[in-house]
């Protein structure tokens, strides 16, 4: 089955169109990653496929929710790591997690917070107000608040920035296994390195409009890697 299915989907402000006529699949147990330069269109998409935001014309449907539709659905279906969120800043790691499981009906949270609290480290930061947190640290409680529920399908918006190394690479190392066992993954990064070790197909938009897509081993010519197709294209649709 399709974790992921977009037709025609477009978004205008006005007369400017973020996204132009996106038709893209994800099968589920995939992990796909939507590249492109600033300002293409990533988080866009990101956020008509979770609801946030409706599309002008097209349409998505999501683990077989029509997300125009339903977007509450979809949210309950679904793990987001929005690009620019913060966690709540009146309330502490344990407490916003424990808020999140209870939305998401986790039936036993307790088990469930204490493996993302351990594996983020949170352990000394757990009580501490959410306000108070590095950005780095914010970022883990994002994270966290999107795997708590144990979702079949993570939307990730530059889920690495301001996480350390050795986090990247606990994280990445999650990934891989989630998606082993079947979940499916769609990811927006600017980290092409990532991106190349975790994902099977890649879209990348540039000015709103697909550019290409297709396995990433596809996309490459000889020894490229997935930087260098991605500078190639990009430049080749500029020019
Ligand atoms: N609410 C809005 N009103 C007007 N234009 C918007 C709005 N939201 C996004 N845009 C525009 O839509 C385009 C796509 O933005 P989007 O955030 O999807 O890009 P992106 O590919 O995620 O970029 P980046 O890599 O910089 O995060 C940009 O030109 C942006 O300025």
């Amino acid at each position: 089955m399709s974790a992921i299915i977009t037709r025609g989907l477009t978004k205008k402000y006005g007369k400017f169109e973020a996204l132009s006529g996106l038709s893209i699949e994800v099968a589920e147990g995939e992990s796909f990653c939507l590249l492109g330069p600033n300002g293409a269109g990533k988080s866009t998409t990101i956020s008509l496929l979770t609801g946030s935001i409706e599309p002008t014309s097209g349409n998505a449907v999501v683990m077989g929710v029509d997300v125009a539709k339903d977007p509450i659905g979809v949210k309950k279906l679904v793990g987001i790591v929005p690009e620019m969120e913060y966690p709540p800043s009146f309330l502490t790691v344990r407490e916003y997690l424990d808020l999140v499981c209870s939305i998401r009906k986790v039936k036993e949270p307790k088990p469930e917070i204490d493996r993302w609290i351990e594996f983020f480290g949170l352990g000394p930061k757990e009580d501490v107000l959410c306000k108070d947190l590095s950005k780095g640290t914010k970022k883990k409680v994002i994270v966290s608040a999107a795997l708590v529920h144990e979702p079949k399908l993570l939307f990730l918006d530059e889920p690495f920035l301001d996480l350390d190394p050795i986090v990247q690479h606990n994280m990445k190392d999650y990934l891989r296994s989630y998606v082993k066992e079947g979940g499916t993954v769609f990811l927006s990064t600017h980290i092409l390195e990532i991106a190349e070790k975790l994902c099977d197909r890649t879209a990348i938009l540039y000015n709103g409009k697909l550019i290409a897509s297709g396995r990433v081993a596809e996309l490459k010519h000889s020894r490229e890697s997935l930087e260098d197709v991605f500078i190639r294209l990009v430049k080749e649709e500029g020019a």
